[in-house]
């Protein structure tokens, strides 16, 4: 098999498993594989699918300009500009953006300290930090709709071939070695996130209902 039919098949098996999770609401989210180094090319999402389905269409290849290096009527994503950044300054192979109401409270909740920090969570081990009570930290950046600008700021974030960063009310751009590694991560911040938010109520509605009493 071709690797270009291997990773097509890899990437769109990695978007079936985040469907399932009901990650892509209103056709939000987009992800890439890598094929080649150099030159560099890569699959990735095209723009406004319902990445819940399973199509033909559903990824073109890119050039390290995030263009299409065939002739095609697909768009790639509005944000192939991040995933470009990607490929660019780390050996990741795949990365995975995608936008869920957990990650974006948490990214507006904690957008002023730009930041946040989980410490003694199991699930860390996910994220590669094996340490006892280990902490893990998210960056939170600003929104913006200007895409290179949006790309340029996000660059800031990108090092080290596994990572992850929180676009403030939008989502979530994970990236590692593989589809699996990528994936596993982004279970891990999202495990995190909805741990954090119905910690939060949980305390929150134990102080409302002492106040009552
Ligand atoms: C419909 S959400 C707005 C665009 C976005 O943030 C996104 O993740 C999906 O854009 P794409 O062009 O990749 O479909
Ligand atoms: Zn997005």
């Amino acid at each position: 098999m071709s690797i270009q039919i291997l990773r097509w098949n890899e990437l769109a098996d990695v978007k079936d498993e985040l469907a399932g999770r009901d990650w892509f609401f209103g056709t939000s989210g987009n992800l890439s594989i890598k094929v080649t180094d150099d030159p560099l090319t890569f699959f990735v999402s095209a723009s406004g699918k319902d990445k819940r389905k399973r199509t033909q269409e559903d990824f073109l290849l890119v050039n390290d300009a995030g263009e299409a290096v065939e002739r095609t009527h697909l768009k790639p994503s509005a944000e192939t500009l991040l995933h470009v950044e990607v490929y660019g300054k780390t050996n990741a192979g795949c990365s995975l953006h995608v936008h869920t109401v957990d990650n974006n409270v948490i990214s507006e909740l904690y957008a002023d300290q730009k930041e946040i920090v989980f410490t003694g969570q199991e699930i860390i081990k996910a994220l590669g930090v094996w340490e006892e009570d280990a902490s893990v930290s998210i960056p939170i950046m600003r929104n913006h709709a200007d895409i290179p600008k949006l790309a340029r700021e996000f660059a800031k974030h990108v090092y080290g071939d596994s990572g992850a960063v929180l676009i403030q009310n939008h989502g979530i751009t994970v990236w590692g070695k593989n589809a699996f590694e990528a994936k596993k991560q982004l279970e891990a911040w999202e495990f995190l996130f909805s741990y954090h938010l119905k910690l939060l109520s949980v305390k929150n509605s134990n102080i409302v209902s002492l106040q009552v009493q």
